[in-house]
Order: C-alpha cells, then structure tokens, then sequence
C-alpha cells in the first residue's frame, strides 16, 4: 500500500506560491486566520508532522521534536538566521534542519544602510517634529546630521549581509573595516578595500559599526557597556542581526548618556518588546523587525523553503542545508 502524504505544518502564513509547491506532495495545514501559535498550540499542531516549515517566532528543540514524533524528517526556517533551533537535538535525531540564505541579503542590507541614514540625517525626529505640528523654519544650523563620505565603516561579521552592507558604503563613500572570527577571502578584502581588524580596534576607530554576525553564544550581548565605551561618542551602531546581541539596557544608557551619538535599530533583545527608554531617545531609529520585509524577498524566502522541505521530503538534497 502507498504510504499517505506527507503531513506538513506551515506555523505562519506563507505566500501562496510557496503554499502551491507544499500542496503538489502533501496535506498541508497553517494557522487561519494567521496567528503566533503558543509554544503548547505549536506542539499540539506539529505531532505527527512529516514537515515543518517554521519561522524565527517558533523554538525548535528536543521538546518540539518529541512532539512532533518520529516521522518528523526536516524543519525548513523561512528565516536564514537559525539561532532559534537546537540544530545538534534535530540532527542527532535525523532530523534535517534548512535555512534561506543569500535570497533577503540585498533586502537586509537596504534596510540595515536605511537605518543609518534615518539616525544620522534625522529622519524619525524630523517626522516627528512635523508630525507634532510644531512651529519650524529652516535656518543654517536646523537638525544637522552627521555626514557619511569619508567616515569609516566597521562591520561585524563579514557574511553575505555584512559584505552587502559594504558594497552600498562604498557609494557613499565610506572606507570599510571588519571583524569577525577569521579574515575573509583576499578577492572580498580587495573588492571592498577592507580591513581585517581585531573587534577592540574595529570598536575604537570606526564612525559607523554594523551587526552582521549570527547571534550564538559567543556574540551574545558583544555589544555590552564595555564595547560601547570603546566606540568614539561621534559613533553609530546598527544593528540588523539580532536583538540579544546588544545589551539594550547598556545601550540605551550609552545613547542617553552620550557615549555614542546613535543608533538604527531592526531587531530587539525582548522582541516584539523594545526597552522603554528607547523609545524615549531621539537619537535612536527603530524598526519592527523588517530587514528581510519586501514582497519579493519574503516570497523568495518562503519558495525556497518550501523547496527544501520538497527536497529532504523526496528523498532529495535541499538547496540548502544548515550544516550544523
Ligand atoms: N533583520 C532581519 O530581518 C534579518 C536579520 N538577519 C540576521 O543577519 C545574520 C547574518 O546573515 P548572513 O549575512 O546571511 O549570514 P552569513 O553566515 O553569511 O554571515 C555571518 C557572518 O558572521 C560571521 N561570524 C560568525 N560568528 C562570529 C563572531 N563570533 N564574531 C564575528 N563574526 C562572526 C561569520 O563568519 C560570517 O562571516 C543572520 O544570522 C540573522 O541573525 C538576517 C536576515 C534578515
Ligand atoms: O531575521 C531574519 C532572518 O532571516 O534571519
């Protein structure tokens, strides 16, 4: 007898096309209306899943596997930062764990050079300031901003969003610097005339330091007080990869205090909650999360995972694999 088709759980709503690629080889569920499932609605609806296509919202570990059961074959993530999954609990158990990389890096690194010229020209201020419907006239020294030709560009983590964020400075005019964990490439350093120095140096010298590292526990809270009181008070810090690894508190405290002069902001330490002096502060741009927020790109993202789960579901490679 055949066996039955694969069971596959979508956690959020997904675009259609990526529905339609589900659906050619399995009964597919999602939550409608959409809604976040609660971590006990979330294991009630994935046992007995053969597949489960997830977002950054949901933790998968060892206890969602056991409520998925043993026919669990592949979580796919429509996200390509997995720091959310407990990728060796899934792996031991034969589970195979994808991600989307490489199709929202252009869209991420928009939004991340967005935010630095929303904090650095004044660009949420001055909305408010109109939104306010207070009285204004432009003058010579009205809301100056801090220029970026010639400024220094530290990145952190030059990774496909890093090295994405680096090619839009080079417009600007910008000199690129970079810290991670090992040098990269020489044909990249020489593309972006970047480079290699350690995160001290990176902290200390640069106008501009940019978050493009995966959040694990080596980067968690890299960004503390310490960090911040390297950074010149002239500096901004944007922050694109996720919100824990920023002590909030700490920076919050630094942008109040003037131990550096701002910072743009997509991801939270508490999402969707935002420290509340944050929101108190000019100097700060936020966003909810949008770095990888364009129709095109979120189509993208959730096509390509569904094709991962398709792949380990017919018994062929995904695109691509987290390799944990
Ligand atoms: N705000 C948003 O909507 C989005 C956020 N992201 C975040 O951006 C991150 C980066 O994405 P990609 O560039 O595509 O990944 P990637 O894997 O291409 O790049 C990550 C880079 O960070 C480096 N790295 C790893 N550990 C490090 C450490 N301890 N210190 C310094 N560097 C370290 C890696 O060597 C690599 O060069 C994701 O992990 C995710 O958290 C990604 C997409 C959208
Ligand atoms: O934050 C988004 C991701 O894709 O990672």
């Amino acid at each position: 007898m055949a066996d039955a088709s694969p069971r596959i759980v979508v956690t959020r709503e997904i675009p259609q096309a990526a529905l339609d690629l589900l659906r050619e080889i399995g009964d597919v569920w999602w939550p409608q209306p959409d809604k976040a499932l609660s971590p006990g609605e979330l294991h009630q609806v994935i046992a007995g899943a053969d597949a489960v296509v997830s977002t950054l919202q949901d933790r998968v570990d060892a206890a969602f596997a056991d409520a998925a059961g043993p026919r669990l074959k592949v979580v796919s993530t429509v996200a390509v930062g997995y720091d959310n999954i407990d990728v060796p609990a899934l792996t031991s158990r034969g589970i195979v764990v994808t991600n989307t990389p490489g199709v929202l890096t252009d869209a991420t690194a928009d939004l991340a050079f967005g935010l630095l010229l929303a904090v650095t020209r004044r660009l949420g201020e001055g909305e408010r300031l109109l939104r306010s419907r207070t009285p204004w006239s432009f003058h010579l020294g009205f809301m100056l901003g801090s220029g970026l030709q010639g400024k220094t560009l530290g990145i952190v983590g030059l990774g496909q969003i890093g090295r994405a964020m680096a090619r839009r400075a080079l417009a600007f005019g910008m000199d690129i610097r970079y810290s991670g964990r090992r040098r990269a490439d020489e044909a990249i350093e020489r593309e972006l005339g970047a480079t290699y120095l350690s995160f001290e140096e990176l902290l200390s010298s640069s106008d501009v330091v940019s978050l493009h590292c995966p959040l694990t526990p080596l980067t968690h809270h890299l960004i503390d007080a310490d960090a911040l009181a390297r950074m010149k008070p002239s500096a901004y810090l944007i922050n694109t990869t996720r919100g824990p690894v920023v002590d909030e508190s700490a920076l919050a405290k630094a942008l109040a205090d003037g131990t550096i002069a701002g910072a743009g902001l997509d991801v939270f330490e508490n999402e969707p909650e935002v420290h509340p002096d944050l929101l108190e502060l000019d100097n700060v741009a936020l966003a909810p999360h949008l770095g990888s927020a364009t129709v095109e790109t979120r189509t993208a993202m959730a096509t390509l995972a569904a094709r991962n789960a398709v792949a380990v579901l017919t018994g062929t490679q995904p695109p691509t694999p987290v390799r944990g």
